[in-house]
């Protein structure tokens, strides 16, 4: 059976290769949608869901959906900024996170004002040359394809603008990061600005339901009818608790959502307040 109205495949990008590749292939499956098994395939229909995927580079993604011919893929935000292109942010997916800097030679640069004269290679040209036509900031800005950090010890470039996520290939060229983070990137989903294609907004739903189950467990615990005002009011849940008594005299069940960074901490305070049977449980997937 088919999601969309009209019967018309809801046509989405999804990053081939790259850090992103793998993770939006992870939560297209947990989303119930069919993914490619082979590397080389570059489309995949998927009927039943009514979705046809398009797996394309990460860099090319938000131009394909700013011109038109795709209505909605995953990329980074950093190459969706770097693009220029007449695409959106719909959703952040919460993965591929890193940040975007600038880097020079250690003891080097301590502030973006020496950029002035500069030699600067990155590739993120886009990002870069909006940052310094910002600060009326003059200098070169040189595109290199990967391995940027290189530039420097080649005589290319005096400054390195790139991601990083570890810093260890900034730590293994001898590099370090001044000024502060030029932007934070992570994994987001856009679309063409006032461009809702049929189905587009159930495919936004189910990527935020895993979303939603990836930060949140759901936890049930039993206590006694004199503490459970103070108890669901440190698990005021979504809409609000469910309670329900229990066969014991005095005594209630109590169900919510709860993020999950802050479970154990909760568990034990409850304990605290004469909570016991406490037990937290995954979620999937959920609409809420
Ligand atoms: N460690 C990382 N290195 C590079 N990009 C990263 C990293 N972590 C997250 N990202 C994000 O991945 C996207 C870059 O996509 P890209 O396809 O260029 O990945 P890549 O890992 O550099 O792959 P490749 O170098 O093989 O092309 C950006 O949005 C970037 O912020
Ligand atoms: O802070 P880190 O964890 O070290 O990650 C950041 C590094 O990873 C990426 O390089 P990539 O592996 O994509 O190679 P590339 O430069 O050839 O694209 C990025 O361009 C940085 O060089
Ligand atoms: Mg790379």
């Amino acid at each position: 059976m088919s999601t969309t109205t009209e019967g018309v495949p809801l046509r989405i990008a999804v990053p081939n290769k790259g850090s992103l590749s793998l993770s939006a292939t992870e939560i297209l499956r947990e989303c119930g949608y069919r993914q490619r098994d082979d590397s080389k395939q570059l489309t995949l229909t998927d009927i039943e869901n009514g979705v046809e995927f398009f797996y394309l580079r990460p860099r090319d993604i938000a131009l394909y959906v700013g011109e038109g011919t795709l209505d909605i893929g995953i990329t980074g935000r950093d190459l969706l900024l770097d693009s220029g292109a007449k695409a959106e942010e719909l959703l952040a997916l919460g993965f591929g996170r890193s940040r975007f800097r600038f880097a020079g030679p250690i003891g080097r640069f301590t502030a973006v004002e020496q950029l002035q004269g500069a030699r600067i290679a990155t590739s993120y040209t886009g990002v870069v040359g909006a940052f310094l036509a910002e600060r009326g900031i003059e200098a070169t800005v040189t595109r290199l394809d990967g391995a940027v950090e290189s530039s420097i010890a080649l005589g290319v470039a005096d400054v390195v603008a790139d991601v990083v996520e570890t810093g260890s290939t900034l730590r293994q060229a001898g590099l370090e990061t001044f000024g502060e983070p030029i932007l934070e990137s992570e994994a987001v989903l856009v679309t063409r600005p006032g461009h809702r294609a049929d189905g587009s907004e159930i495919f936004r739903r189910r990527l935020q339901g895993v979303l939603m189950a990836r930060s949140y467990v759901m936890m049930d615990y039993d206590i006694e009818d004199a503490h459970v005002d103070a108890a669901v009011a440190l698990t005021p849940g979504i809409e609000s608790p469910t309670v329900l008594p229990l066969h014991k005299e005095g005594w209630v069940a109590v169900r919510a959502m709860v993020p999950r960074a802050g479970a154990q901490r909760l568990m034990d305070e409850l304990w605290g307040l004469g909570a016991r049977g406490i037990l937290t449980t995954d979620i999937h997937a959920c609409r809420l």
